[in-house]
C-alpha cells in the first residue's frame, strides 16, 4: 500500500465502473462516493494510460486539493479502488458482467460523445467500432459510445441485470444525449441487441459543477510539503461543488444526496442555469480574456472590459431562465466570487478547446430566444465574434474535434469568414442579416490593429 493509505480502512467494493478517468471525475463524483464506504470505483481513462498507471499504483489513493481563497485543504480521497487504461478493455467488459456494479458514470468532454449534427451517432466516425462488434462483441473497441455497447451487450449476455448511465459532462439533457448515441450504435451492430440495452438500461440525466483546472508540478510539492506525503497525481478544486441528478438507479446507488447531491425529477432549470450563466462566460472569458492577453480566468475576470462583456451575456441570458430570478442573481453573485478566486489557476486555454462542440449549447439557445424577441444580442454575438477571432489566430491556440473544417471557414476576408463559422454552428443562420453585422462589427473589433 501506498503512504497515501484509506486512514486504516479498507478498499471499498467495487459497484461503479467510471469512464473517462480525469482531473473532474476526481473532484467531483469520486468525492460524493467517498462519503459512502459500501461503494467503490473501477475507473477506465479515456484514451491515455498515463495518469491510470500513477493512480493505480497508489492504490487507487490520491489528495484532494480544495482551494479556497484563505488557504489549502488536504483530503485523501479512498474510492477509487482500481485505475484502468482505456485499452484494457476485457477489464472493463468484467466489471460490466458483475451484478453488484450498478452504475457507470462519464466524463469524456463533450466531442467524445461522436454526435452527428443532428443530435444522433455521427455513424462514420463510428465505422470501425461497428464492424468489430458485428464480428465479435467482445472485440476491442475505442471510441466511447462503442465502449459502452459493448460493455452492455456483455451485461445483458451475462444477465447480470439492468444498470445506469450516468452521463457527467457539460451536455444539455445529457441522459438523452448518451441514450440517444449508444442505442443508434446499438441497433447499428444489430437491432436486437438496440431493443435488449433499451430495455436494460436507465440514462441518468445530471448538472455538475465544480471547477476543476489540470493541476501541476506545484501542487505534487504542495501537497508533499503540508502533509508530508508524496502524491504523483494529486488534483485541485474551489470548494463549490453542485450535482444535480434524475433519473432510474435499477441495480442502487451510492448516498450520494446524503454528501450533498440533489435528487429530482427535472435537471433543467439547473442545467440551463450553469451551462448559461458559468460555462457561456467561461467560454466569452477564454476567446475575449485571452485575445486580451489575459491567462487565467481570473485575470481575465478582473480586467473591467471582460467583465463588463460578461454582466451584459448575463443580462441577456438572466430572463430567459426558469428559475426566480433572485436565485440567478445569488447565483451570479457566487459566480462572480468563484471567478475571482486567484488561488485557482484556470488557464483560458483549456476552458477554449472544443469551441465547436460548446458554443451551440452555451451560446445559440439564449441567442435564439433574444432574436426570437426581436433583439439583437450584444454580449452573446460578442461570444461568438470572438470564438471567430480565436479560429483566425488571436489569443488561445486552437484544440478541436472540428479544428479542421472550422478553421477553415474563418480564414479569408472577415465578412466571408464570419458568414461561414455562423453557418457551421448552425445551418441558415446566416441569412439573419442583423445578427450576421452584428457579429461582424465585434469580429473587426478583435482583427490586430
Ligand atoms: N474540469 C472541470 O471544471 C469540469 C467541470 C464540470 C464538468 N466537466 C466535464 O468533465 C469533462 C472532463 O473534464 P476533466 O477536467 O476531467 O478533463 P481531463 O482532461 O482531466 O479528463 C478527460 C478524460 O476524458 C478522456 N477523453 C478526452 N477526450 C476524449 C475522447 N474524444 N474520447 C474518449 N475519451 C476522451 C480523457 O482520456 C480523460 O480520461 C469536461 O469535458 C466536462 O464535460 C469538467
Ligand atoms: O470542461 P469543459 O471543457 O466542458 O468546459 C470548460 C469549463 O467551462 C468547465 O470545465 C467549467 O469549469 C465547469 O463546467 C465548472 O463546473
Amino acid at each position: 500500500m501506498s503512504a497515501l493509505a484509506r486512514a486504516g480502512r479498507a478498499a471499498p467494493p467495487i459497484r461503479l465502473a467510471h469512464l473517462g478517468l480525469g482531473n473532474f471525475f476526481r473532484a467531483h463524483q469520486a468525492v460524493y462516493t467517498a462519503a459512502d464506504e459500501g461503494w467503490g470505483y473501477a475507473a477506465f481513462s479515456g484514451r491515455s494510460a498515463e495518469l491510470a498507471g500513477r493512480l493505480d499504483a497508489q492504490g487507487g489513493c490520491y489528495t484532494l486539493i480544495t482551494r479556497g481563497d484563505s488557504g489549502d485543504r488536504f483530503d485523501v480521497i479512498g474510492s477509487v479502488v482500481r485505475a484502468h487504461a482505456a485499452a484494457e478493455h476485457a477489464a472493463w467488459l468484467g466489471y460490466l458482467r458483475e451484478p453488484r456494479v450498478g452504475a457507470v458514470t462519464l466524463t469524456v468532454t463533450e466531442a467524445a460523445y461522436l454526435r452527428s449534427p443532428d443530435g444522433g451517432l455521427d455513424r462514420a466516425a463510428v465505422a470501425e467500432d461497428i464492424a468489430a462488434l458485428r464480428a465479435d462483441r467482445a472485440a476491442p473497441v475505442r471510441s466511447v459510445p462503442a465502449r459502452l455497447v459493448a460493455g452492455l451487450a456483455a451485461r445483458h449476455a451475462a444477465g447480470a441485470g439492468p444498470i445506469a448511465i450516468v452521463p457527467c459532462d457539460n451536455l444539455p439533457d445529457n441522459g438523452a444525449t448518451v441514450r440517444r448515441v449508444v442505442l443508434d450504435l446499438a441497433a447499428a451492430v444489430s437491432a436486437q441487441l438496440g431493443e435488449q440495452l433499451a430495455a436494460s438500461t436507465s440514462f441518468v440525466t445530471t448538472m455538475v459543477d465544480r471547477i476543476t483546472p489540470r493541476p501541476t508540478d506545484a501542487d505534487v510539492k504542495a501537497v508533499l510539503d503540508a502533509t508530508g506525503l508524496r502524491d504523483e497525481c494529486p488534483v485541485v478544486t474551489e470548494p463549490f461543488t453542485e450535482w444535480v441528478l434524475a433519473g432510474e438507479f435499477p441495480a442502487g446507488r451510492p448516498a450520494w444526496d446524503t454528501a450533498g447531491a440533489t435528487i429530482t425529477d427535472d435537471v433543467g432549470p439547473f442545467e440551463q442555469r450553469k451551462l448559461w450563466l458559468l460555462n457561456g462566460a467561461h467560454s466569452l472569458l477564454a476567446y475575449a480574456g485571452s485575445i486580451r492577453g489575459h491567462l487565467t480566468v481570473a485575470e481575465a475576470i478582473a480586467d473591467p472590459a471582460c467583465r463588463g462583456w460578461v454582466e451584459q451575456w448575463w443580462d441577456e441570458a438572466a430572463p430567459h431562465l426558469s428559475q426566480p430570478q433572485p436565485q440567478v442573481a445569488g447565483y451570479r453573485a457566487a459566480l462572480l466570487q468563484r471567478f475571482g478566486n486567484r488561488a485557482i489557476a484556470h488557464r483560458l486555454e483549456q476552458i477554449a478547446a472544443d469551441g465547436s462542440q460548446k458554443l451551440p449549447i452555451r451560446v445559440l439557445p439564449v441567442l435564439a430566444r433574444e432574436r426570437a424577441a426581436g433583439r439583437v444580442p450584444q454580449g452573446a454575438t460578442r461570444i461568438l465574434a470572438a470564438w471567430i477571432a480565436h479560429l483566425r489566430g488571436r489569443g488561445a491556440p486552437v484544440t478541436d474535434a472540428a479544428a479542421t473544417r472550422v478553421v477553415a471557414a474563418a480564414a479569408g476576408p472577415l465578412p466571408a469568414a464570419v458568414g461561414a463559422v455562423l453557418e457551421y454552428l448552425q445551418p441558415g443562420i446566416a441569412a439573419d442579416h442583423d445578427l450576421v453585422a452584428a457579429v461582424l462589427a465585434k469580429a473587426t473589433e478583435f482583427e490586430p490593429s
